[in-house]
């Protein structure tokens, strides 16, 4: 019998997909229809526990090694810098990270840049030499440039309804954005041969999703 594997998956957006693709890799989770309001959900059979986490906390269990392995945005993972393994590209909750503003926006000196990432758009904007003011913001991030309390904003494009929705413009792209499977780096040692048997049962079926979108 191989060792326990704690696993931190990301309530919300993530664990539908997520949750598909550790279904159809055979571990009997429970699919996002479940209203159950359990934040352990213990899989006995596969010998593993999945701890349900807000998404932006999964590397902060993994680091501190009270989840053994998680599921997580490469947007968090850039954003949270913890020391972590990255195991896997699960090719899931695929978007990007961009900079975003009003269509006809000019430079000005100083400009104002909200963000729920505020490393990720302070690292990006000093690498270019370009002097701006990160103001943090926790959601409904195009109201601002919208309103007048920032110049860009710093934030997440998918199907870019939003920017498209309140006419605003994406001005470049940052990085792009799924999500990976992480460990903590004693785990990795410790339960090597559990962490590798998950990421073997997870592979064919990444690459099986991969191909059908081709
Ligand atoms: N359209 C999208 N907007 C935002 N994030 C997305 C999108 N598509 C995929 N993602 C991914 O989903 C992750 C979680 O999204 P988000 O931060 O919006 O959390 P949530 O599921 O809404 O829960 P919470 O609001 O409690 O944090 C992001 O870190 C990102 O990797
Ligand atoms: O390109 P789209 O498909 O429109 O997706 C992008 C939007 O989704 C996310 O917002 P979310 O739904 O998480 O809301 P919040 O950040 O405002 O809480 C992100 O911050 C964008 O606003």
């Amino acid at each position: 019998m191989q060792e326990l594997l704690k696993v931190a998956m990301p309530k919300g957006r993530i664990y539908k997909q997520a949750s598909k693709l550790f279904r159809e890799a055979g571990l009997a989770i429970p699919d996002e229809t479940d209203e159950s309001r359990k934040l352990i959900i213990a899989v006995p059979e596969a010998n593993m526990e999945f701890i349900m986490a807000k998404p932006v906390d999964v590397p902060t269990y993994v680091e501190y090694g009270v989840a053994d392995i998680g599921v997580v945005g490469k947007d968090v993972l850039m954003e949270e810098n913890r020391d972590v393994y990255e195991l896997l590209d699960l090719g899931i909750a695929r978007c990007r990270m961009s900079v975003i503003g009003l269509p006809d926006w000019k430079p000005v000196l100083n400009p104002r840049v909200a963000t729920k990432y505020p490393n990720v758009a302070s690292q990006y904007f000093r690498e270019r030499g370009q002097q701006v003011e990160v103001i943090k913001l926790n959601g409904s991030i195009e109201l601002a440039p919208l309103i007048g309390l920032a110049d860009r904003i710093v934030d997440m494009v998918e199907t870019g309804s939003t920017i498209r929705e309140n006419g605003l413009a994406e001005h470049e792209e940052i990085f792009s954005i799924t999500s990976r499977l992480i460990a903590n780096r004693v785990s990795y040692r410790m339960k090597n041969n559990a962490i590798q048997a998950l990421c073997d049962r997870l592979q064919p079926v990444i690459a099986a999703a991969l191909a059908a979108k081709a």
